[in-house]
C-alpha cells in the first residue's frame, strides 16, 4: 500500500511513539489525523508539523479514547475534511496500576471502542474503502511484567483483539488489515512518570533492570508499524520488537 493520498488516523499521538508514528506518514506521503487528550501538546505538535508538511496534511483533535462521543465525533470530523479513513494506529496507553480501571478503560477499551467505530467508516461492506489497523501493544502484551499485572494484562488483551479482529475482518470481507506491535521500551516520557505509576508491586520495579539496556527510539517503532501498513501480505501479525530487531511472533494452532 502506497500512502500518497492515504488518510490515517492516531491514538496518542501528541508524544513519543504516536508523534513518530504521525511523522512517518507524513513524510511518506499520508494525512495524519492526530488523536489526543493532551491540548497544548497537540497543539504544538500540529503547529511544528504545518512548518515541515503544509497546513493541509494534518489535523488535531482533542479525543480521549475512554469517550464515545469524542470518538465519534473525531472520525466523522476525519471524514468530511479528508474523505475517507485509511489507517488508524490505535496507540494510545498509560500505566497506572493503582488505577487499574483506567488503565483498562484506555489501553484495551480505547482500543476496542476507536475500532469499532472507525469499522463503520472503513468496512468495505459498509461503504468503506478498506485499510489497515495497527495497534501498539507492548513486550507486556506476550511475557507478562510482574510489577504491573493490570497493564499487562491490557496489552495480553490488545494482542488477542487485534488477532480475533483480523480473523473476523478476512471471514466478513470487511477489506480491513490488523496487525500489532509489541515493543520492549522506548524512550519517551511514558517513563519518565511511569516509575511513580506501580502502586502495590512498586518493589518489584527493579527486577525489570535486566531488560533497559538500551531503550528503542520511537522511530524505530515507527518503521516497524509503517512496514506493517505498506505490506499487503501481513494481516494478523504480531511483532516483537526488541534491540536485537523485529520478530513475527508464532501462537499455538489447532488448541480445539
Ligand atoms: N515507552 C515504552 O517503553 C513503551 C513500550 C511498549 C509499549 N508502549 C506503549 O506505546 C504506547 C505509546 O506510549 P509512549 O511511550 O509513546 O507514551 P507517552 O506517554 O509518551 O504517549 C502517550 C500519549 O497517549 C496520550 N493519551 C493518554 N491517555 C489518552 C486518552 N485517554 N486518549 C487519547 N490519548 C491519550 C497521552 O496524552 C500521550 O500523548 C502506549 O500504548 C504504551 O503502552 C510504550
Ligand atoms: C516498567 C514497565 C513498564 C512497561 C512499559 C512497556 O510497555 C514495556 C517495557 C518493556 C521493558 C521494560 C523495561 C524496564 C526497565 C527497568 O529498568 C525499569 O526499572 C525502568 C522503570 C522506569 C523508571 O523510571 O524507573
Amino acid at each position: 500500500m502506497s500512502l500518497g493520498g492515504k488518510v490515517a488516523v492516531v491514538t496518542g499521538a501528541a508524544k513519543g511513539i504516536g508523534k513518530a508514528i504521525a511523522e512517518i506518514f507524513l513524510q511518506n506521503g499520508a494525512k495524519v489525523v492526530l488523536l489526543d487528550v493532551d491540548e497544548p501538546a497537540g497543539k504544538s505538535l500540529k503547529y511544528d508539523l504545518d512548518q515541515q508538511f503544509g497546513e493541509d496534511r494534518s489535523l488535531f483533535m482533542k479525543c480521549s479514547v475512554e469517550s464515545d462521543e469524542d470518538i465519534k465525533a473525531a472520525l466523522q470530523s476525519t471524514v468530511d475534511i479528508f474523505g475517507s479513513i485509511d489507517i488508524l494506529c490505535n496507540n494510545a496507553g498509560i500505566l497506572k496500576e493503582d488505577d487499574w480501571e483506567k488503565t483498562i478503560s484506555i489501553n484495551l477499551g480505547g482500543v476496542i471502542r476507536m475500532t469499532y467505530t472507525a469499522l463503520e467508516h472503513m468496512n468495505k461492506r459498509s461503504g468503506g474503502q478498506g485499510g489497515v489497523v495497527v495497534n501498539t501493544s507492548s513486550v507486556a502484551g506476550l511475557d507478562p511484567l510482574l510489577s504491573c499485572p493490570a497493564y499487562s494484562a491490557t496489552k495480553h488483551g490488545v494482542v488477542a483483539f487485534t488477532r480475533a479482529m483480523a480473523a473476523a475482518s478476512s471471514a466478513s470481507e470487511y477489506g480491513i488489515r490488523f496487525n500489532v506491535i509489541c515493543p520492549v521500551r522506548v524512550q519517551t516520557d511514558f517513563f519518565s512518570s511511569v516509575s511513580q505509576n506501580f502502586g502495590r508491586f512498586s518493589h518489584l520495579l527493579g527486577a525489570l533492570q535486566k531488560s533497559s539496556e538500551r531503550a528503542l527510539d520511537p522511530s524505530e517503532v515507527a518503521e516497524c508499524v509503517l512496514d506493517l501498513v505498506m505490506d499487503e501480505m501481513k494481516n494478523g501479525e504480531t511483532v516483537l520488537l526488541s534491540q536485537s530487531g523485529k520478530k513475527y511472533v508464532t501462537f499455538p494452532q489447532n488448541l480445539w
